[in-house]
């Protein structure tokens, strides 16, 4: 297109499936574009974005600015300024000070329009992050909102923290304003805080105002497909009452071509985060199993399971005999960075694991992308986490539900009900769940004739959807291009009209 010169800044919320997305939405617009972006986060998230940055190509543009931020003034450890292995009872802390950022982004906008005597053409900012709308208006800009999760998952969240309907019924079930009848909630879907929730809370105070500012953005951005969630944007869309453009999937191009494995480099391209275990190695021990045959299990990038369950998903796996690899962090209660014991799974279980070749425990941190894109992975068990289930779907791997926070649940009952891609196994840090159990689901979606089958079926097809919603050649644009280009237009020639208003005030 060619505005060389116009500026965007962004402004993720400090969460590794923020972050991710938000590069990704910049390296985006930055190629579709050329305009100058900067993305603006805390001094250790910068550093992060460095390091990703330093190690992938064309990234000329995309500029990065630190905003002062001290982790122990907000009642948070030293040097924390991310969710990651970060204990619940401190996430809302983490939350609440985000909310420090409003006045050092001003700062920030104000220089950048200093400097190029206009403001930027538009903030993009997280939807927790509402504080920005009145940034960008008092700076003569226009915020537009970015939801890294789902439609449906991010109209279920929004819909719920600002309705709290689950507390107005004495039933396990509510109905979801929003939402048709048809789609009935659970309680049980809901994490502990917010099933507490009532309002005045720590959570509620945070969420509620920041929703509803976010609610008066310029307009949504989501990282969806239109073709695959048409269901959960009618939803979002006319809850809102906004425009929303679904300019997913945020993932790296080299991930959507048909050719076969991954380069690993993809993996240091992706927000900071290495590998604990080299992607080089857990690809070898992929390519020496058959084709579909391996589970793939992970929790994303802050959460885990409990002690109990630990061990109970290891025996299933174990009596399944099928192949994993499982991205394996301390159970919920220790410390996330800290050592992993081996008390925390049946006896000899890893030794039995390695020596048969069976399993493959990758602690803390795995290359995800790497993993899901290889032609030996079968079936994702995921904790629905919106960046997982892209990137599980664009490569045509069905998914087991084991949603434990945020709108993970909603993302499980969507990808369950309205795509038929899952099946969830269980829910939250809490519930009871028995190796038996684990070992069904897993022989129900290995089995190519019945359930497994299907799902697989459906996943293939929203691959397709997906990788051709980014199809950018003479004979087609696909919608996400289309809706990248749209947003872009929109937003230039509302910059057209404000300078032809201002233009007119001044030759009045
Ligand atoms: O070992 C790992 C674990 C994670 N990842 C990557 O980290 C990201 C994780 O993102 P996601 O699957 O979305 O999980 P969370 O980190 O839990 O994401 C938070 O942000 C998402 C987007 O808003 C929400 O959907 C989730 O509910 C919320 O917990 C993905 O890109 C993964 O590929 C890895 O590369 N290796």
């Amino acid at each position: 297109m060619g505005f060389e010169n116009e500026h965007i800044v962004m402004l993720p919320f400090m969460a590794q499936g923020h972050l991710i997305p938000f590069l990704a939405l910049a390296k985006q617009i930055q190629q579709r574009t050329n305009f100058t972006i900067t993305i603006a986060s805390t001094p250790l998230n910068i550093q992060s974005l460095q390091s990703t940055i330093a190690t992938s190509s064309n990234n000329n543009t995309i500029h990065l600015a630190e905003l002062p931020f001290c982790s122990t003034d907000h009642g948070l450890p030293q040097n924390t300024e991310t969710t990651e292995n970060l204990p619940l009872n401190k996430m809302v802390n983490l939350f609440a000070a985000s909310l420090s950022l409003e006045a050092p982004a001003r700062r920030l906008i104000s220089g950048i329009i200093e400097t190029e005597g206009r403001p930027p053409l538009c903030v993009i900012s997280d939807v927790f992050f509402g504080w920005a709308n009145d940034v960008a208006d008092s700076l003569g800009t226009v915020n537009v909102s970015f939801t890294t999760g789902g439609a449906y998952g991010t109209a279920a969240y929004i819909s719920i923290w600002l309705n709290l309907p689950h507390r107005s019924t004495d039933e396990n079930f509510f109905t979801l304003p929003g939402f048709p009848e048809r789609c009935r909630f659970d309680i049980s879907q809901l994490h502990p805080f917010l099933r507490a929730a009532d309002g005045t809370d720590y959570w509620s105070r945070f969420f509620q105002p920041q929703i509803s500012l976010s609610a008066k953005s310029f307009g949504w951005l989501c990282n969806t497909v239109e073709e695959i969630e048409p269901f959960g944007l009618d939803i979002l869309r006319n809850y809102v009452r906004l425009p929303v453009w679904s300019i997913g999937p945020l993932i790296p191009r080299e991930a959507l071509k048909n050719s076969s494995t991954l380069d690993v480099s993809v993996s240091r391209q992706r927000a900071g985060k290495k590998p604990s275990f080299p992607a080089e190695k857990c690809l070898e021990w992929l390519d020496s199993h058959g084709s579909d045959s391996v589970i793939y299990i992970s929790f994303g990038s802050q959460n885990t399971i409990s002690e109990t369950q630990m061990k109970e998903l290891a025996i299933g796996l174990e009596e399944s005999g099928r192949a994993f690899i499982w991205v394996i962090r301390p159970p919920i209660g220790f410390d996330m960075k800290g050592e992993f014991r081996a008390e925390w799974l049946p006896q000899g279980f890893e030794e039995r694991m390695n020596k048969s070749k069976q399993g493959l425990l990758v602690h803390n941190w795995a290359p995800q992308l790497e993993i899901l894109s290889h032609k030996s992975t079968r079936v994702f068990v995921s904790h629905c986490g919106w960046n997982s289930v892209m990137e599980s779907l664009s490569q045509g791997v069905p998914i087991v539900g084991w949603p434990l926070a945020a709108e993970q649940a909603y993302n499980s009952k969507m990808l369950e009900e309205e795509m038929g891609v899952s099946v969830e196994l269980t829910r939250g840090v809490q519930s009871k769940i028995v190796g038996e159990e684990v070992k069904g689901v897993i022989d129900l979606v290995m089995d190519e004739s019945g359930k497994g089958g299907e799902m697989r079926k459906n996943a293939a097809v929203i691959k397709e959807k997906i990788r051709a919603s980014i199809r950018d050649d003479d004979e087609e644009k696909g919608s996400s291009v289309k809706a990248m280009d749209d947003f872009v237009a929109v937003l230039l020639s509302k910059r057209q009209e404000s300078s032809k208003s201002s233009n007119s005030i001044v030759s009045n």
